[in-house]
Formats: C-alpha cells, structure tokens, sequence
C-alpha cells in the first residue's frame, strides 16, 4: 500500500505488474515487506501466488514497474533465495536418499558425476539436523511420508544459507501433525536463524501463530498489510468471495473461520458493494486500463 521502502526491507514492490499468456494476470504491486517477517500469500486459485514467487526470483518478466528482493533487482539475488516449490518431488528422482536431496542444493541437479566434498556432506547433515531428519538421512525420498518429504524440501532450500525462504504451499496435502510440524519448523527458522519467510497457502488458520503479515492478491492487485489489519471479515470475504469469520480467543489468538451457514449452492455472497471494495486499494495511480484477467 505504496508503503517507504528502506534498507530493512526484503522485498519492495514498485508499481509492478505481470503478464501471462498474454493478459495481466496482476498489477500495481506497490508495497515492501520488511526482513525478519514471516508473510502469507493469499488469494484465490489463480490470482497469481504462484506468479509473485516467480516473479521475485525474476522467472518471469515484469510488464511495468520494478521489483527488488533483497536489495538488487528480482533474479540477481537467488543465491541468497531458498524455494521450496509446490511439487518438490515431481522435479526430482524419488529414489535418491534425503541427505542426496539436500546435498542438490548445494551441487545443484545438474546430471553428470560430481563428487561430495566432506564440507558439503557435514552442512547437509547441519541442515537434516536442524529440520530433524538426522535418522532418516539414508531414506529414500520415496520412503518418507509427506510430512518428512516437505521437511527434506525444506532441508534442501536451507543448505545453501539463504537468507530468504519462499514456499509455495507447504502445507498442502498433509495431515494436521505433518502441518504442524512444519510451521514449527517454519517458526524456529524465523527466530534462531532471522530468516525472513514468504508463504503461499490457502488455510491461513494453521500459520496465523507465526505469521506478521500477508500479502493478499485482490481484484487482480496484490497489496501487503500487517496481520492486524489482513484479519479483518470484511476484507477476507471479499477476498475469498465466500463469508470468512475472524474471532479473537481470550488468549489473543485469531482464528479465520469459513461460516458454516453456506446458502444452498454452497458459497455465500460477497455482499460488497463497488465502492466498499475499492477501498481495500490504496494506489496512487489508478490508472488500471480494466484489462482482461
Ligand atoms: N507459464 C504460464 N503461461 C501462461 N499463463 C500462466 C502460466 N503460469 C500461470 N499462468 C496463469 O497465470 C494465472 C496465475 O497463476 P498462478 O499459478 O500464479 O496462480 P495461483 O494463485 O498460484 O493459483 P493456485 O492457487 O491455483 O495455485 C493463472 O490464470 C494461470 O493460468
């Protein structure tokens, strides 16, 4: 929301926009997210989460405006970015054991011989540590469940000390102990290593613990807020088109919750109306040519 961006920040958005296929899939990004914070991305299927993490590794050109990730143009800092993408194990042969997987992140999974040093065998088994992997370092990747294969995901992400971590639904199809298991993982990487997280998911409920902001994809535009203000029903029904429920526990605990009442074809309207919803966008340029989406 055409925020100052300074030196603490990750990742600053200015005025950006993309295109897909040839029509925009969204624009005036205009927004920073400060290191150290651990950040959501929501949105409904396809509004173009996907497509922010592209776009901060610089995968896919911009159509207007900039965007810089950890100080230098998106795309010159992916050394420093671990991602974890939405099918780790689709990329990659399922019969290499955990602590191979993690080495790739080091070696890179390029084919050809290429021999282990000791350094890179005791910072694999550093990270299978810390992600608690040390006793299935010599599984196959395809003999781990879900949960631990998100973990190696993860593991191979770390090892080549980022200092941004990106994850493209991490918590998707695993059970609620593999979820959280993770966002533990996920929370003690934010504290003990400063490691500033961005996270794509469509169930805000089991990261709200840990998250400080989230950046939303709405109406074709993707603005960043604080968790304070992102938790607000209004905004996120309008969001998710469907009534979503924010309630605050006596501990302070928030909980996004759908409303059960669903009218009959199952989703609730969104009831805003036009100028209720242009005021969930701040730009300054509102200039947006009402192209398709
Ligand atoms: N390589 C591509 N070429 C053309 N269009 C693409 C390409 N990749 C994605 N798109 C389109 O861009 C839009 C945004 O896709 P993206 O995957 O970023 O959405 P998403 O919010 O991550 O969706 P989901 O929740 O379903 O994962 C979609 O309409 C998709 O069809």
């Amino acid at each position: 929301m055409g925020t100052t961006a300074t030196d603490g920040d990750a990742v600053i958005l200015r005025n950006a926009a993309v295109r897909r296929g040839g029509r925009t899939i969204w624009s005036h990004g205009d927004f920073s997210i400060p290191r150290g914070t651990v950040t959501a991305i929501v949105g409904t299927n396809g509004a173009g989460k996907t497509t922010l993490l592209d776009a901060e590794l610089g995968l896919v050109p911009l159509s207007s405006g900039t965007i810089e990730v950890l100080g230098r143009p998106a795309g010159q800092s992916n050394r420093r970015i671990g991602f974890v993408p939405q099918s780790y194990i689709s990329g990659l042969d399922s019969t290499i054991t955990a602590r191979q997987s993690v080495v790739l992140g080091l070696t890179g999974t390029r084919f050809g011989i290429h021999f282990v040093t000791r350094e890179e065998r005791d910072r694999a088994d550093e990270v299978l540590d810390f992600v608690g992997l040390t006793d299935k370092a010599d599984y196959r990747l395809n003999e781990l469940s879900g949960g631990l294969r998100q973990r190696a995901a993860i593991a191979q992400a770390l090892v080549g000390g980022p200092e941004l971590l990106l994850l493209d639904e991490p918590l998707a199809n695993l059970d609620i102990a593999s979820q959280r298991a993770v966002v533990e993982l996920l929370a003690r990487l934010n504290r003990e290593w400063d490691m500033t997280i961005q996270v794509v998911a469509h169930d805000l409920n089991m990261l709200l613990p840990i998250l400080t902001g989230a950046v939303y994809l709405l109406d074709g535009h993707p603005h960043y807020s604080s968790m304070n203000s992102v938790l607000d029903s209004k905004l996120l029904t309008h969001l998710y088109g469907t009534r979503v429920e924010v309630v605050t526990t006596p501990q302070g605990d928030m909980f996004v919750t759908p409303n059960m009442r669903l009218e009959p074809e199952g989703r609730e309207q969104d009831t805003h109306d036009v100028h209720e919803a242009a005021l969930f966008h701040h730009h300054d340029d509102e200039s947006d040519n009402g192209e398709e989406r």
